[in-house]
């Protein structure tokens, strides 16, 4: 796991050998002691050179390892140990030198780094803080401001940055490795006292208390709820105000809280779930990594409304040729203004070119018979859907893909009308296209194994967390919701306010509560599907009794506040009232207030006082309730991928890990009662229904989450 070699017969090159990352297992760290004993006592080495293969420095300690008890050399003697030696010891930083991997490098006395090489403390992003010396050893290095960012946003700086803030002693765009040889080299007369960060002293800025307070507030801002940022300033504080003796005694502390802590199992379950939320496979066996993906130059992007236009700046952006298609030339003009000043934003913020060369604007279908790729994003209605499929179906090369953005309709009765169902997939982007990280990419049963991968490769191009989903209204996201708002309005009627229950959910760490997003989205888009599916409007049967719509409980109020005209942010009311039309600042309503009030003593209900706790309970019970159907019915492939979707698309907080391991960490068994008991207080609400996988799962002994799938034996996979 270290291979040891001498080179220019007198420097030990240690060479860590763990791919992919090279990360820090117990053999790694076995293999490092190993090997710097070797080049310490042998007489001929005068200088040791630390290097990753395969182009990667290290990726930092091995998380899988964290799962388990801890075995093999512990990681903070050996670095202390390798700082403190005799000879010099260079790093040479190719690829990554993150968390671990950097405190490594910061042990050694110098560090040269490969032009393209990234490095970082990102322990924060896991839960955990850099505990290794790093809180430690970065504050002496570069000083408190610029440590204190770096270890609480767990941000990556390029190398060049890292020459900056006197990270690395020295930048190449040579062979790494041969550089520090010859680095380590001219090292060896030099005394290495100054070069061992620990023994320095901090230098520690004068209003120290107040930066760490600024700091400190910012996080509670920020970073709403989680430990791990805080506990950071609390090791940067030792750093500045103790001995290293004492300071790495109270990083050691500090982790200690946190190892074990909910939030770090969460954030790690988070970062494994996203990258397993990639691998897809078919029941035909085909799988993501068998299955090439089509090279895309050149797309088509139908509709230039909010959407559309994100869509058209996403693949702008990442050089793919555009051709953006609207029916009317006023909206055109609009729209071509807005992608173009976009894209102009997006490329100032990434200090890039903007690739306006990219983009075309016309009012013609005609011209997209070449494109490799189309992706129609006009509005949601699926005659008009229909129609713009059949045209392309005519129109486009047969070999050409036909994407939908549609955010729940049936992709197979889009694939349906057109003579090549095979390359007819679903990605559904989430608003602002350019902006949110998710991708579903909506598998029909005739969508081909090649279609998938290039909408997959197509997402990942994008810089879009990807995940592939079954087609059923609603996908998986949209699904979901519907259970998780409707529980939100039934709260409405019992007693609560719009702004408790958003505080609650806000308090709990979603970026925004149901009401708020709502108000955001615009609530003329769900009563516009109500009225076409019957639930209210003109069509409704006047026999049907009030709050009950096709043999279950309904909520009208969502409907009241839209039949006022609120359409939230955009109409300047909704379920919050804005300064202006457009404004983003909700303050409760009192007209809220009294429609709530008369509704409630129209129907004579008697508001009664409702607990945070039920609010959660209910709420996001519901929603894990229908991801255990999502899994059963075989639309998500496993709970991670849901959970990937409501972080990246739905702002659930990553630190509680997704509303699947949500309820893996409340407990399925507490999961199932409480839904028993609501359930049984409203029956009508089929959704309060136990789905039969939890119940399942709850009588096999509630199995941890990466175990359910051996649970679920779907007849009908979709994927
Ligand atoms: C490195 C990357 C940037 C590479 O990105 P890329 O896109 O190229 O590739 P992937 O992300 O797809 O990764 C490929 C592959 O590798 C897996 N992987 C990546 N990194 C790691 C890792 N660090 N460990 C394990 N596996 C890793 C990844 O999962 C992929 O495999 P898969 O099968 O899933 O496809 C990118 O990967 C990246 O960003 N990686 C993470 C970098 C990171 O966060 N590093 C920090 C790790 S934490 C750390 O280093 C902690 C240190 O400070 C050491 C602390 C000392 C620990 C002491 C413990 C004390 C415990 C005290 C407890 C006391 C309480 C008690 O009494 O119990």
């Amino acid at each position: 796991m270290a291979r040891y070699e001498l080179v220019k017969r007198s420097v030990a090159l240690i060479t860590l050998t763990n791919p992919p990352v090279n990360s820090l297992s117990s053999a790694v760290r076995h293999g490092i002691a190993k090997t710097m004993d070797r080049a310490l006592s042998d007489p001929k080495v005068t200088a040791v050179v630390i290097c990753g293969e395969n182009g990667r420095f290290c990726g930092g300690a091995d998380i899988r390892e964290f799962a388990g008890p801890m075995r093999g050399p512990p990681l903070l003697p050996l670095l202390d140990s390798i700082e403190a030696g005799e000879k010099p010891v260079v790093a040479a930083i190719e690829g990554v030198a993150l968390g671990g991997g950097l405190e490594l490098a910061l042990v050694c006395h110098y560090r040269i780094a490969h032009s393209k090489a990234r490095l970082g403390l990102p322990e924060v992003t896991l839960g955990l803080l850099p505990a290794a010396g790093g809180t430690q050893r970065l504050p002496r290095l570069i000083g408190i401001p610029a440590a204190l960012e770096l270890i609480t946003t767990g941000r990556h700086v390029s190398s060049q940055e890292a020459l900056k803030l006197g990270i690395v002693d020295q930048v190449t765009e040579q062979n790494v490795c041969e550089v520090a040889v010859e680095f380590a080299l001219r090292a060896v007369a030099k005394p290495l006292s100054s070069r061992r960060l620990s023994a320095l002293t901090v230098p520690c800025p004068p209003d120290l208390d107040a930066l760490l307070e600024a700091v400190t507030m910012q996080i509670q801002k920020k970073a709403r709820g989680m430990m791990a940022p805080l506990a950071c300033v609390q090791a940067v504080r030792a750093a500045a105000t103790m001995p290293y003796s004492q300071g790495i005694k109270r990083e050691s502390e500090l982790m200690a809280t946190l190892f074990n802590s909910g939030q770090a199992r969460a954030l790690q379950y988070c970062f494994f779930a996203e990258r397993t939320a990639g691998k897809w496979t078919l029941p035909s066996g085909a799988q993501w990594n068998d299955t090439k993906p089509r090279e895309i130059r050149s797309a088509a992007v139908i509709g230039l409304g909010t959407m559309g236009r994100g869509i058209a700046v996403s693949l702008a952006r990442v050089g793919i040729s555009v051709i953006a298609v609207e029916s009317d030339k006023k909206l055109m003009e609009t729209g071509r203004q807005m992608v173009i000043g976009m894209l102009e934003r997006d490329a100032k913020r990434r200090g890039v070119s903007a690739s306006l060369n990219l983009l075309k604007f016309t009012l013609s279908l005609q011209d997209l018979k070449d494109v490799d790729l189309v992706i129609e994003a006009v509005f949601e209605d699926m005659a008009l859907k229909k129609r713009v499929f059949q045209e392309l179906s005519k129109l486009c090369r047969p070999t050409t893909l036909l994407c939908s953005n549609t955010s729940g309709l049936d992709v197979d009765a889009l694939a349906g009308v057109t003579d090549r169902p095979q390359l007819v997939i679903g990605m559904h982007f989430f608003s602002p296209a350019h902006v949110m990280k998710l991708l579903e990419v909506v598998c029909g049963p005739r969508s081909s194994s090649e279609t998938i991968a290039t909408a997959m490769s197509l997402g990942k191009r994008m810089e879009k967390v990807s995940v592939a989903v079954g087609n059923c209204p609603g996908f998986v996201g949209n699904r979901m919701l519907k259970p998780y708002s409707d529980q939100a309005t039934f709260l409405l009627e019992e007693g609560a306010t719009p702004e408790q229950i958003d505080k609650v959910l806000e308090d709990f760490g979603f970026a925004m509560g149901v009401f708020r997003m709502s108000d955001l989205a615009g609530l003329d888009v769900g009563w516009r599907v109500r009225k076409e599916s019957g639930l209210t409007g003109p069509d409704v049967d006047p026999k049907n009794p009030p709050r009950r719509r096709q043999g279950r409980k309904y909520c009208p109020i969502p409907d009241m506040v839209c039949e006022q005209g609120r359409f939230g942010q955009k109409t300047g009311r909704g379920w919050y009232m804005y300064d202006k039309p457009g404004g983003t600042n909700a303050k409760p309503d009192p007209l809220i207030q009294n429609l709530l009030e008369t509704y409630r003593s129209r129907y004579g209900i008697k508001p009664r006082n409702i607990t945070d706790q039920e609010i959660i309970d209910r709420c996001l019970f519901a929603l894990a309730n229908e991801g255990f159907r999502i899994l059963e019915d075989g639309i998500a492939a496993r709970p991670e991928d849901i959970d990937v979707i409501y972080q990246f698309g739905y702002g659930f907080p990553r630190h509680r890990g997704g509303p699947m391991f949500y309820a893996s960490m409340v407990g399925l068994e507490r999961v199932l009662e409480r839904l028993e008991h609501y359930h049984q207080a409203h029956p009508d609400v089929p959704h309060l229904e136990p789905s039969p996988l939890l119940k399942k799962l709850v009588a096999c002994g509630s199995p941890p989450i990466q175990k359910w799938r051996e649970h679920i034996k779907t007849m009908h996979s979709h994927l």
